[in-house]
């Protein structure tokens, strides 16, 4: 039986080979979000896995042929700001018509309880796979805020991305949304008295923005 049942830990040589570059200190910030869009994009592939295709037919130089095809319109990718718009290219280098449906919370840095500040519903909700991007994964409670307001608003299929999962933030959001899926690229031990995840990657959004 998986501790968390929920969570997908993606163990592919080419994600962990470049988190190591994400997590280093010393990592530039141009190739920081390179390597945040890359893995965004590894991530992207595994999670759209089992989207539904549609067959249609294509005429090849030699003969017609029967092809599968996704509806990249029905998937909306969900960026939780700021942090999140850093995965947004790499996922978009995959599907390059999904929707985009901005979401903006952040942490409050005395309470750590999600501020959200914008949030714009996507319209014809009910058969679109939403993808909530965000790299870090802490308490839980800013991914927990999104998902009740995509639920609110209509969004019946929801699955989360993130780089670094802590322990604590897996165990919430899978009590608050045990039918959402979480893809990350490594579940970290711990969160320090600050709530940072350990030994995680530091503050995505200042090192996506540059904003220490
Ligand atoms: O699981 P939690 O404890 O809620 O923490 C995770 C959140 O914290 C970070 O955002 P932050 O609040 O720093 O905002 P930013 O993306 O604008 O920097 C991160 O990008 C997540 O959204
Ligand atoms: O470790 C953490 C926790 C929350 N937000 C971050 O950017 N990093
Ligand atoms: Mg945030």
């Amino acid at each position: 039986m998986k501790r968390f049942p929920t969570l997908t830990v993606s163990n592919h040589p080419l994600i962990q080979h470049k988190l190591s570059y994400i997590r280093d200190k010393r990592t530039s910030k141009k190739v920081f979000k390179e390597l945040v869009d890359e893995v965004g994009t590894l991530l992207a592939y595994e999670i759209t896995k089992n989207l539904p295709v549609r067959a249609v037919r294509v005429e090849t130089p030699l003969e017609t042929t029967t092809c599968n095809v996704i509806d990249s319109e029905n998937v909306v990718l969900v960026p939780l700001l700021r942090a999140g718009l850093g995965m947004v290219d790499g996922v978009r280098n995959l599907i390059p018509n999904c929707a985009i449906c901005h979401l903006g919370l952040y942490r409050d840095h005395e309470t750590h309880e999600p501020v959200t500040y914008y949030f714009k519903p996507m319209q014809r909700p009910e058969n679109r796979m939403f993808i909530m991007v965000d790299p870090m994964l802490a308490t839980g409670g800013s991914a927990i805020a999104s998902a009740d307001m995509l639920k609110q608003s209509g969004a019946k299929d929801i699955k989360f991305m993130c780089l670094v999962a802590a322990p604590e933030g897996v165990e919430a959001f899978q009590h608050a949304h045990p039918d959402i899926e979480i893809f990350a690229a490594a579940l970290d031990d711990r969160l320090n008295d600050d709530a940072y995840i350990l030994p995680g990657l530091g503050d995505a959004g200042d090192r996506l923005f540059g904003t220490t």
